[in-house]
């Protein structure tokens, strides 16, 4: 769902050639071969890596070939990008890498919070209880077939609060990269200029100074909306480079939410497996029935 979401509204792709399950194949070795050795021999992850960010250029140069050639205006994202009107003028490389680099950021963020905010609501029946209750306070000043739009969102406050305690426990991005633009020292040790950082901002989130009780899940902690703007809180970067897709994140699996909850509810079939280290996922999936929550 979120990887045809954002291929939806960056290049409308169900309107064109490229279809999802061939391009998803390819774009989940890209995801791979970003997380793995730099090992580049036949068979290993790393080099299935480059294979797959070599096939997606490929199918990407097509699609823009294909605008090009029917004139048609399209109101996406690759729509403005290809624009004349476009003042920054980028390079058909450098526009698939945007694409490449916003799938890449706002696919696996935001499905796999959805995934643990699920497993986390399952586990704890007072949460999806209060989470319930708010959905369902804004599905009553409503017709059935009206969708939710921006004042909704912005009510959402239980709801925000679950999606900061699932990013908090199930931390999907474990640290941020920065660059020293000068000699800089850091508790006794001297950091060259130029150096590449890797701040690793994972542990904080299980700090008990800062998150008493840390290993339990307690959205209604997030509802003090000042912990969201400490400085420790690090779980959409921070700074200048802070995550530009924080809000559609959080919008885009708040929406999630919203239909799933008040439509339906769901067990766990069982026996899954999830790890949370060195990346959370649910490698086989993670197996519910869902029901009609009418039923
Ligand atoms: C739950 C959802 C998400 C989480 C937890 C998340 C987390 C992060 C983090 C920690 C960073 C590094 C920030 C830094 O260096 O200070 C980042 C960067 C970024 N994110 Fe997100 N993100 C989410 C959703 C999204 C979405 C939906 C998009 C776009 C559609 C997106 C696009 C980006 C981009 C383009 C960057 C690089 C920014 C830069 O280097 O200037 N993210 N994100």
């Amino acid at each position: 769902m979120a990887l045809l979401s954002s291929l939806k509204q960056i290049a409308g792709i169900e309107s064109s050639s490229i279809s999802c399950k061939p391009f998803k194949t390819e774009f989940f070795k890209l995801v791979l071969g970003t997380l793995s050795l730099p090992i580049d021999l036949p068979g290993t992850n790393y080099r299935r890596g480059f294979q797959g960010r070599k096939n997606i250029i490929c199918m990407l140069e097509q699609l823009i070939e294909e605008r090009r050639a029917s004139q048609e205006v399209h109101q996406d994202m690759l729509g403005c990008l290809l624009s004349d009107e476009n003042r920054y003028k980028l390079s058909d490389e450098e526009i698939i890498d945007h694409i490449i680099t916003i799938l890449y950021s706002g696919y696996e963020t935001v499905s796999t919070t959805s995934m643990m905010a699920v497993k986390y609501l399952h586990d704890h029946p007072k949460a999806l209880e209060e989470l319930r209750k708010e959905h369902l306070a804004i599905r009553e000043k409503k017709r059935p077939e009206d969708p939710i739009d921006w004042n909704d969102l912005k009510s959402m406050r239980f709801t925000r609060a679950v999606i900061f305690e699932t990013s908090r426990l199930a931390t999907i991005v474990n640290g941020v990269l920065r660059k020293t633009t000068q000699d800089m020292e850091l508790n006794g040790y001297l950091i060259p200029k130029g150096w590449r950082i890797y701040v690793y901002t994972r542990e904080i989130n299980y700090d008990s100074f800062l998150y008493p009780d840390p290993l339990t899940f307690n959205p209604w902690r997030w509802l003090d909306k000042s912990l969201e703007s400490h400085n420790y809180c690090l779980i959409f970067g921070g700074g200048t480079r802070q995550c530009p897709g924080k809000e559609l994140g959080i919008a885009e699996i708040s929406t999630f939410l919203h239909y799933f909850v008040t439509r339906y509810r769901w067990e766990e079939v069982g026996g899954d497996k999830l790890t949370k280290f060195p990346r959370v996922e649910a490698p086989n999936g993670l197996h519910l029935r869902v029901s009609h929550l009418a039923n």
